[in-house]
């Protein structure tokens, strides 16, 4: 997987690209990251990449030529990389919300350009004409979209083919079988009193896999009822959830 990126702060990238599941990709050369620094096309002597808004208010915006200039470059080179367009995406509280669909659609679609906004943004017509997709990690202001798209850009490498050691791991991650996550547990056995449930010390693999199901489906219902709405589950699924709503209720 190629992935652009447009930043003023490159080296916050390092927490992705120097550690764990996407640090190994990296290196193994499954996952690719370039990096843009609107700053390198500054041609004054401060190399300005800000802005101050129009009508006045708190706040700048990020340098319109500067921003451009990167995007295009990184647009060039996502084409000479892949032989395919990308899809330039921005990483904003007005976007599309992030769920694990999204970032699926993400993931097998063209190569990606990730645009991090700073200070208070970008210029509208910047969205208009150079960005392709609007998306948000959440309904809350942070000071940059770095974070943002490294979360975007870490929960799509995991869907990745070989990325992740076991594979089956991702399938058994939250959100991808659209159900929350069931719990888990490793040693000791016991903690201050608190024992492992006794069929994930059995063997019985069918028995453990149908209780880390009905975990799953007991949980969603608890906590997150609204990935049920609408969603059809299999006879097992529902015999099991069932039973999980019987011994809640005990
Ligand atoms: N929530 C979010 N999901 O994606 N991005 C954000 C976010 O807060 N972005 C900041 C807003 C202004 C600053 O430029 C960066």
């Amino acid at each position: 997987m190629w992935v652009g990126v447009v930043s003023l702060f490159p080296e916050m990238f390092d927490a992705i690209t120097r550690h764990g599941v996407t640090g190994r990709a990296v290196s193994q050369g499954r996952i690719a990251l370039e990096f843009w620094n609107p700053r390198d096309y500054a041609s004054d002597r401060h190399r300005t990449v800000d802005d101050r808004p129009y009508g006045g208010g708190p706040g700048m915006l990020m340098k319109v030529d500067t921003l451009r200039a990167a995007i295009h470059a990184a647009r060039e080179r996502a084409s000479e990389a892949t032989g395919r367009s990308p899809r330039v995406v921005y990483l904003s509280p007005q976007g599309r919300r992030l769920d694990q669909q999204g970032v699926s659609e993400l993931a097998s679609g063209p190569p990606l350009v990730v645009v991090a906004g700073r200070y208070e943004g970008i210029d509208e017509r910047i969205v208009e004409s150079d960005i392709d997709e609007e998306w948000s990690i959440g309904d809350y202001v942070l000071s940059g979209g770095e974070l943002p798209a490294m979360v975007l850009i870490d929960a799509a490498a995991r869907l990745v083919p070989g990325v992740l050691g076991h594979q089956d791991s991702a399938v058994e991650d939250s959100f991808n079988e659209g159900l929350l996550d069931c719990p888990h547990y490793t040693r000791p056995e016991e903690i201050d009193g608190r024992r492992v449930p006794d069929v994930l010390l059995s063997g019985h693999h069918g028995e453990i896999r149908r209780w880390r199901l009905k975990q799953s489906l007991g949980r969603t219902w608890l906590r997150r009822p609204d990935l049920l709405e609408g969603r059809s589950l299999s006879a097992e699924q529902q015999k099991l959830l069932e039973e999980f709503i019987e011994e809640y209720a005990l």
